[in-house]
């Protein structure tokens, strides 16, 4: 990364106060924007490099020393020299005792090496405080103000006076700390970058798993099936007519795979009567992926959108009007206007596009700037309510779809119904299982278990005994 010498004059220095001292070991890329950022928040920087010229890379205040001479101008040294490379610091022990060195590291691969890259460094020194810190910051982020990436820079280490001094580095330089804890939780922290979408994997999977099945089983009810049993070329179909069953259906499931953890951990916790025994691991987890399960979803409904927006001028579609039309004036057959149809085709398409419109609804306030904006309950309703509505909208339109047609025996082909029949099974238990959860009489006894409630404890019961009567 080029960077010109810019001369920036520190913006929290007091001129009453010495500004305090800080070393980089390193003069890449990292150690270079660091050492511009920490100049511009005030604070006096020192280089330890193998070339101790001044470069006008460099922060023009900044001072470039060897190594050894850099470690006794500061007792904070930052070290931004990769792993592979730390095998000199062990040279140097005697500067760096007690001093705090902070590992910016990362590797390239998980789980590279056998320890963390801190505790190696605290190997290698062992008389100096390790603490972990700014390796998610990337060193383009810190140098352009970090405006539109993540602000939160974990620390761990093992000594708290010097944790406690590296977060008020953090802080001074317009980052957010997040104390981890122990060294230990180092090595969490360096795979932390080299996570890819960690919380998308499963919706990514799932839905393409639903893709796949749904996919086959349409080319098999809707292309193999006629070609089999009428000799009818329907490959076509797979371009826009099975994608818009197959993209929906996915919608559908994989909203109400959202809401059906939330039934789950209610039927849970009814079950063991407390709300302090741990759900199983799988629970949590699937819990912890809604948010993503749901923009995923919607992304599969904007794809039926588009799709749907293309019906009218299909060839096939055309085709077939023009047909129809054509045979009505040959055999000279009046079409009458049936109100039942038209209503039956207005409402789903009506109770289709409310649903859409409250899954955006609910794909924007997914959106931190906007859910920043609300408190709990704001975010709770939209959420939860205005979520279930959204899946009863989407359910609804799926059905009306459907229509008289839906389990008639004439739709099975090889006794497969249609695709939007299975499709509904899971949007329809977890609205049932939902709509039982609400009685007042369970949802009372859910209520008193989520505020702390113990069915099978008598300390509990006094405990919250002072103002209920359970
Ligand atoms: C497009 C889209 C975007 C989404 N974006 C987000 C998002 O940004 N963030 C997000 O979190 N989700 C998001 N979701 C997922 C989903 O909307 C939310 O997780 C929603 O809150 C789930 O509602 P719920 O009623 O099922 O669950 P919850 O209200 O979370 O309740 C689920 C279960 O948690 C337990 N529980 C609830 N309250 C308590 C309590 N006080 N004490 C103990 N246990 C309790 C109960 O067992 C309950 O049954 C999104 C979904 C979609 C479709
Ligand atoms: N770049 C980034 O965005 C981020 C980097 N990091 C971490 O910061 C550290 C530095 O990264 P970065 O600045 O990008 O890397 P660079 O390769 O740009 O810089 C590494 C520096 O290490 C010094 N060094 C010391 N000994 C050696 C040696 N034997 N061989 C080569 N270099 C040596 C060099 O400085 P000199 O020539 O002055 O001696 C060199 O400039 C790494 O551990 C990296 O994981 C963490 C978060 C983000
Ligand atoms: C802009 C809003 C929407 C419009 C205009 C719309 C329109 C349509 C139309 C025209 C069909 C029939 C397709 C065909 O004839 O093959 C259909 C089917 C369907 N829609 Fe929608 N829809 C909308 C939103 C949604 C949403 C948000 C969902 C659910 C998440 C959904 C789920 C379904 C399902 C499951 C089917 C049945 C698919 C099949 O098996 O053919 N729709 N929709
Ligand atoms: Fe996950």
């Amino acid at each position: 990364m080029e960077k010109t010498c810019t001369v920036m004059l520190p913006l929290t220095m007091n001129s009453s106060e010495k500004p305090q001292t800080v070393c980089i070991f390193g003069t890449g890329d990292f150690g270079r924007s660091l050492g511009f950022k920490m100049f511009q928040c005030g604070y006096s920087v020192v280089f330890g490099s193998r070339n101790s010229r001044m470069s006008s890379l460099l922060p023009s205040g900044a001072e470039v020393f060897s190594y050894s001479e850099a470690a006794q101008k500061s007792d904070i040294i930052f070290i931004a020299i990769h792993r592979e490379h730390y095998e000199f610091l062990r040279e140097l022990t005697e500067d760096l005792n007690g001093k705090i060195l902070v590992d910016v590291s990362n590797n390239p691969k998980i789980n590279q090496y056998p320890e963390s890259n801190a505790e190696y460094l605290a190997q290698l020194v062992p008389g100096a405080y390790v603490v972990k810190a700014f390796n998610t910051i990337s060193a383009w982020a810190l140098q352009s103000g970090a405006l539109d990436a993540s602000r939160q820079v974990f620390v761990c280490g093992n000594d708290s006076k010097a944790k406690q001094r590296v977060m008020d580095i953090v802080r001074a330089l317009g980052l957010t700390p997040l104390d981890q804890g122990s060294l230990k939780a180092a090595t969490e922290i360096e795979n932390y970058p080299l996570q890819l979408f960690p919380m998308w994997r499963f919706p990514f999977y799932l839905s393409a798993a639903l893709c796949l099945f749904f996919f086959i089983y349409c080319v098999i009810r809707d292309v193999i099936y006629p070609y089999v049993i009428e000799n009818k070329d329907s490959t076509f179909r797979m371009a826009v007519s099975i994608p818009n069953s197959v993209f929906p259906i996915t919608a559908l499931t994989l909203l109400a795979l959202v809401y059906l953890p939330g039934v789950i951990a209610a039927i849970l916790q009814l079950y063991q009567g407390t709300k302090y025994r741990r759900f199983p691991d799988w629970l949590d987890h699937w819990m912890l992926c809604r948010k993503q399960l749901g923009l995923v979803a919607l992304g599969f409904a904007f794809l039926h959108a588009i799709y749907t927006l293309v019906i009218p001028i299909r060839y096939y579609v055309r085709w077939r009007m023009r047909n129809t039309t054509l045979t009505k004036v040959i055999t000279k057959k009046d079409d009458p206007f049936f109100t039942s149809t038209a209503w039956h085709s207005d409402s789903y398409l009506s109770v289709g596009i409310l649903g859409f419109f409250l899954f955006v609804l609910l794909g924007i306030t997914s959106l931190p700037s906007v859910s920043n904006m609300m408190n709990w309950r704001e975010f709770r309703f939209i959420q939860s309510k205005l979520g279930y509505l959204t899946l009863i909208l989407c359910t609804a339109h799926a059905l009306l779809y459907g229509g008289k047609r839906f389990l008639s025996p004439s739709i099975l082909r090889w006794y497969l119904p249609s695709a939007y029949v299975l499709a509904l099974i899971i949007p329809c238990t977890v609205l049932v299982i939902k709509f039982i959860l609400i009685m007042p009489c369970i949802n009372n006894t859910l209520k008193r278990i989520r505020r702390g409630w113990e069915r099978d404890s008598k300390s509990s019961k006094s405990a919250l005994n002072g103002k209920s009567d359970i």
